[in-house]
């Protein structure tokens, strides 16, 4: 795993978004199917036609180990991008999870794969099996674009996306934001109620 990849494992999602300005954060009603689920890699990334899922397996061949599929399924609610058996192939090369904006279904096997799906929600219906889709093309997802190789964090809090180039310069703007709010947390709790209120009167003016 590269520095920036463990960097992103290890940052906190607000503390992303705070260094980013909030500008690449998906469309909050992706969320994550259990609340424990977490992921921070690469996208490979998937655009579907409406109600289709088969290019989700092409794209499980074209990924490497930790890579996150973002799969733009255009807000499709009623047929699901997959099921457990797809996600079982994901596991199985060692993708550490997806990112959909529509929908899965098997959910409580994939909860017990505990694979990390991040997504509109679940219905019963397999998607449609008519071809077409791409992969690893530009895609847009949750009102934010995603490149292939992008970035993506994601926790209870919602999903993020970083665009390579940025990476960098974002995990430093985090531990910077990071070490401002414990300083701002020490300052405020130093000594019970008296620095609660000092620290109030600090920032709202007596
Ligand atoms: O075939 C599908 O659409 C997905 C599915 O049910 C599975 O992966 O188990």
């Amino acid at each position: 795993m590269t520095k920036v990849e463990v960097s992103f494992q290890h940052l906190p999602t607000t503390a992303i978004s705070d260094a980013t300005g909030g500008h690449t954060n998906l469309c909050s009603t992706i969320k994550p199917l259990a609340n424990h689920f977490k992921i921070a890699g690469r996208a490979v990334t998937v655009r579907l036609p409406d109600g289709e899922n088969g290019a989700v397996l092409e794209a499980i061949r074209a990924a490497n180990e930790g890579d996150i599929l973002v799969i733009d399924a255009k807000g499709n609610t009623n047929r699901a991008v997959a099921g457990d058996f797809v996600v079982s192939l994901a596991k199985g090369i060692g993708v550490q999870g997806f990112v959909v904006d529509g929908v899965i279904r098997d959910i409580a096997a994939i909860r017990e794969l505990d694979f990390p799906v991040f997504a509109l929600g679940t219905t019963v219906a397999a998607g449609n099996k008519n071809g077409g889709g791409k992969v690893n093309v530009p895609i847009a997802i949750g009102g934010v674009t995603v490149h292939p190789g992008d970035y993506i964090i994601g926790d209870v809090d919602g999903v993020i996306v970083v665009p390579q180039q940025d990476a960098e310069k974002v995990i430093e703007a985090a531990e910077e934001k990071i070490l401002k709010d414990e300083k701002r947390a020490q300052e405020a709790h130093v000594n019970g109620k008296e620095s609660v209120v000092a620290y109030l009167n600090k920032v709202l003016g007596k």
